[in-house]
């Protein structure tokens, strides 16, 4: 269910106003027609924002922008890193506890729109293809972020904010994004973050070297990734510094937790387990 907050008063009033002047546009007098029509217009009206609209008193209130209603007692956490950091290694592990729910990034939706592997695409001509991939990334975690949690705690696989300010980031200073392509994926990104209201209580960083990335994407051999040289994943590493450890470079949804994630895959599974409270614990925001 859906809201505008701090939008609902404003609109029934609007709306309100603007009905007696429909009706006066067709009957000066106000004839018992159109008063009856007004007055029907009015109740339906009413009765659609109390039944849709809210003002939320929660902890996640931004006034004036559109969000879910019900659920801003649940917990959103991001993990975020580089390529092949162990992000989805680490949703599998908490997704064996029976109050988190756990969302990875919807890479086969990147790999096939329509029989179309945009990724593949963007891999071997980023200037003609990146926007493409990035406008359909942003699509696909916005859905990510709107759709409805169905437990406590969410765990997602990096966010919105990541897809622009790192991977849309690299693309347009590296080069590879005309500026043009860039000022349109900008404008998007801050209508969306404008008016809808997408919450974040805790950013989880697995803090990679691109080195350690390399060996894991190697290993892992996505086809579309082959192509990934060291320097790719030392501009992304880069990024992230600055915006999860600088905190010098965007602005952060959430705070952030930093784990260190170059250690075997047993000791990060330690790790985790000894980040969990820290981790759960974060306050909804
Ligand atoms: N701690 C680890 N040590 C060694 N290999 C790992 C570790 N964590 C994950 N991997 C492997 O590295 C590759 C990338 O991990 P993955 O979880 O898919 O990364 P991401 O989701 O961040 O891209 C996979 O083949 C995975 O099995
Ligand atoms: O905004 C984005 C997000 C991801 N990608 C690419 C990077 C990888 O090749 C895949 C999936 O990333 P993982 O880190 O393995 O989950 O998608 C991108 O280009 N833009």
């Amino acid at each position: 269910m859906w809201g505008i907050a701090g939008a609902g008063r404003a609109g029934v009033s609007l709306l309100f106003r603007r009905v007696p002047r429909l009706v006066s546009a067709h009957c000066a007098a106000g004839c018992n027609i159109c008063l009856r029509v007004a007055a029907g217009v009015q109740t339906w009206v009413q009765t659609w924002f109390q039944s849709r609209a809210y003002v939320r008193t929660g902890p996640h209130q931004t006034p004036g922008k559109l969000m879910r209603i019900g659920e801003e007692k649940k917990m959103v956490i991001c993990i975020e890193g580089n390529i092949a950091s162990g992000k989805t290694t680490c949703l599998e592990y908490f997704s064996k506890s029976s109050n988190i729910e756990v969302l990875t990034e919807p890479v086969s939706k990147w790999r096939n729109v329509r029989g179309h592997n945009p990724l593949a695409l963007m891999y071997q001509d980023p200037e003609r293809w990146g926007i493409t991939l990035q406008t359909y990334i942003q699509l696909t975690l916005l859905d990510r972020h709107l759709s409805s949690i169905s437990a406590p705690v969410r765990m997602m696989e990096r966010s919105i904010f990541s897809a622009k300010y790192i991977f849309v980031e690299n693309l347009f200073r590296s080069g590879k994004m005309p500026e043009v392509d860039f000022a349109v994926l900008s404008e998007w990104f801050d209508w969306i973050t404008t008016n809808i209201s997408l919450p974040v209580d805790l950013i989880v960083y697995l803090h990679t070297s691109p080195q350690t990335c390399h060996e894991r994407l190697k290993h892992r051999c996505r086809e579309e990734e082959k192509v990934i040289p060291l320097e790719y994943l030392e501009s992304i590493h880069q990024l992230y510094e600055d915006w999860l450890i600088k905190q010098t470079s965007f602005p952060l949804p959430a705070p952030v937790l930093v784990i260190p994630a170059d250690h075997d895959l047993k000791t990060m599974l330690h790790l985790y387990e000894e980040n969990r409270d820290k981790i759960l614990a974060a306050p909804c925001v």
